[in-house]
C-alpha cells in the first residue's frame, strides 16, 4: 500500500454542507388512507412500499393531543439556551442531545437533535437529565412512542398480509418485544437565514440539514410540522421533495424490511435540506422500529422462490447495527449483506486483486 492510500483512509472527510445545482423533481407521495376498506388499505401499502418505499398515512388513530404534547416538549427543549441543552449532550452512546454532528464518523448537518432509546426505563432515565419536570417529559415521550409503535405494528401486519406471509405478526413481533432496540429521534432544523446584504439578495441558499442515507431499522414513522425539507431519491442523483403534512405520518421502509421482504419493499435514500427563505424551523419526530439485538433477520420462506432467490444472507440486528455505526451516514450497508451471485463474486475477486496490486 502506498503512503497516500493510508492517508486517505485515515482522514475524516467532512460531509458537504451546501447543496448546489441539483436535479429536483416534484412527486406526489402515495397516500394510505386507514379509513378505507381493509383490502384497499393493504393494496395501497404494498404498492407504495414496492414503488416508493415511502408513503403518507392519513386517518390514523394516534390522538392529536399525544402528538401536540410531544411536539410542544420538543420545541420547549430546543428553545433552551445551548448550555442547558448541552447538559443532555450525547456521551459514549449516541443518546441525548446533539448539534451538527450526526453519529461519530464525521457527518455534519444543520440540525440539532434529541435521541431516545424507546424503552420505558431509557425514556425515564434520559428525561431526568433533560428536564426540570422529568415526569412530564417522560409521560409525553412514553405516550407518543407507545402510540406510534402501535401504528407501526398495524402497518407491518397489513404488509405481511399483503405479501401473503402466513404469520401476519412476522414483522411486527420484533418491535413488540420488550427488548426491542427502537429509537425516537427529534430533529430540529434552524432557519438557515443568510445575511441579506446586496451581494446575496434574492439568492436561495440550500444547506444539508440531514445528509442522504437509508434508515437501517425495520420501519420509520415520521411526523413533522408544516415546514418542508425532506427529500427522497427514487433515482440516483434526482431528489423528490416531500410536501409536509402535520396531520399525517410519513412512513418509510427500513433496510431490515427490505431484507425481510427479499428486496420486494424498498429502503429508499432520503435527506433533509434547509432553505434560507424559510421563516420557520422544521421539527420532525422519527420513530425507528427495530428488533432486539439478538434477532435473526431473514426473509420468510414464501419470499424466496426459484425466480427470486435469496438476495441477502441471514444476520443478527446486532451484527447489522455494528456495521452501520462503523460507517458514514451516506454509506450503503445493505449491500454488504447481499448474497454473492456468481457475477458479483467475480467482481469482488477482481476488486480485491485490483486494490492489492495498486
Ligand atoms: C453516521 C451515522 C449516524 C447514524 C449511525 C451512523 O453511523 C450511520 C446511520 C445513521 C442513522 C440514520 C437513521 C437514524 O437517524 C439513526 C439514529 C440510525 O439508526 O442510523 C442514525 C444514526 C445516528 O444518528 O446515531
Ligand atoms: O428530519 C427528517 O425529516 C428526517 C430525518 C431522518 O431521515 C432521520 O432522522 O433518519
Ligand atoms: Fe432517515
Amino acid at each position: 500500500m502506498k503512503p497516500k492510500d493510508i492517508f486517505v483512509k485515515d482522514m475524516v472527510v467532512p460531509s458537504p454542507t451546501s447543496v448546489q445545482n441539483e436535479n429536483v423533481q416534484h412527486i406526489d407521495l402515495p397516500i394510505v388512507d386507514l379509513a378505507c376498506e381493509r383490502s384497499m388499505v393493504i393494496k395501497q401499502i404494498v404498492k407504495a412500499s414496492e414503488e416508493f418505499g415511502f408513503f403518507n398515512v392519513i386517518n390514523h388513530d394516534v390522538p392529536h393531543e399525544i402528538i401536540a404534547k410531544m411536539e410542544e416538549a420538543g420545541f420547549d427543549f430546543f428553545a433552551k439556551p445551548v448550555d442547558q441543552k448541552k447538559v443532555a449532550m450525547a456521551a459514549g452512546d449516541s443518546f441525548g442531545y446533539g448539534s451538527k454532528n450526526i453519529g461519530i464518523n464525521g457527518d455534519m448537518g444543520e440540525v440539532e437533535y434529541l435521541l431516545f432509546n424507546a424503552s420505558v426505563p431509557a425514556i425515564a432515565q434520559l428525561s431526568k437529565t433533560i428536564s426540570n419536570v422529568p415526569s412530564n417529559l417522560r409521560s409525553s415521550v412514553s405516550a407518543y412512542t407507545d402510540a406510534v409503535r402501535k401504528l407501526a405494528c398495524e402497518i407491518l401486519e397489513l404488509m405481511a398480509e399483503g405479501i401473503g406471509v402466513p404469520n401476519k405478526f412476522c414483522f411486527s413481533r420484533f418491535i413488540k418485544e420488550v427488548d426491542s432496540d427502537s429509537l425516537l429521534r427529534l430533529n430540529h432544523y434552524p432557519h438557515n437565514i443568510t445575511n441579506n446584504n446586496n451581494n446575496n439578495k434574492g439568492c436561495n441558499h440550500t444547506k444539508v440539514g440531514f445528509g442522504e442515507h437509508s434508515d437501517p431499522q425495520i420501519l420509520t414513522i415520521l411526523r413533522s410540522n408544516d415546514v418542508g425539507g425532506l427529500q427522497i431519491s427514487l433515482q440516483d442523483g434526482v431528489w423528490n421533495p416531500v410536501i409536509p403534512d402535520p396531520s399525517a405520518f410519513c412512513v418509510n421502509v427500513g433496510d431490515l424490511l427490505e431484507v425481510m421482504t427479499n428486496g420486494r419493499f424498498l429502503s429508499v435514500r432520503h435527506r433533509v435540506v434547509t432553505h434560507s427563505y424559510k421563516k420557520k424551523c422544521r421539527m420532525s419526530m422519527a420513530y425507528f422500529g427495530a428488533p432486539p439485538l439478538h434477532a435473526c433477520i431473514i426473509a420468510p420462506p414464501i419470499m424466496v422462490t426459484q425466480e427470486r432467490p435469496s438476495l441477502f444472507r441471514p444476520f443478527t440486528w446486532s451484527e447489522y447495527k455494528k456495521v452501520t455505526y462503523s460507517l458514514r451516514l451516506g454509506d450503503s450497508r445493505i449491500n454488504l449483506f447481499r448474497n454473492c451471485t456468481q457475477v458479483q463474486c467475480k467482481r469482488q475477486v477482481w476488486n480485491e486483486e485490483f486494490i492489492f496490486e495498486q
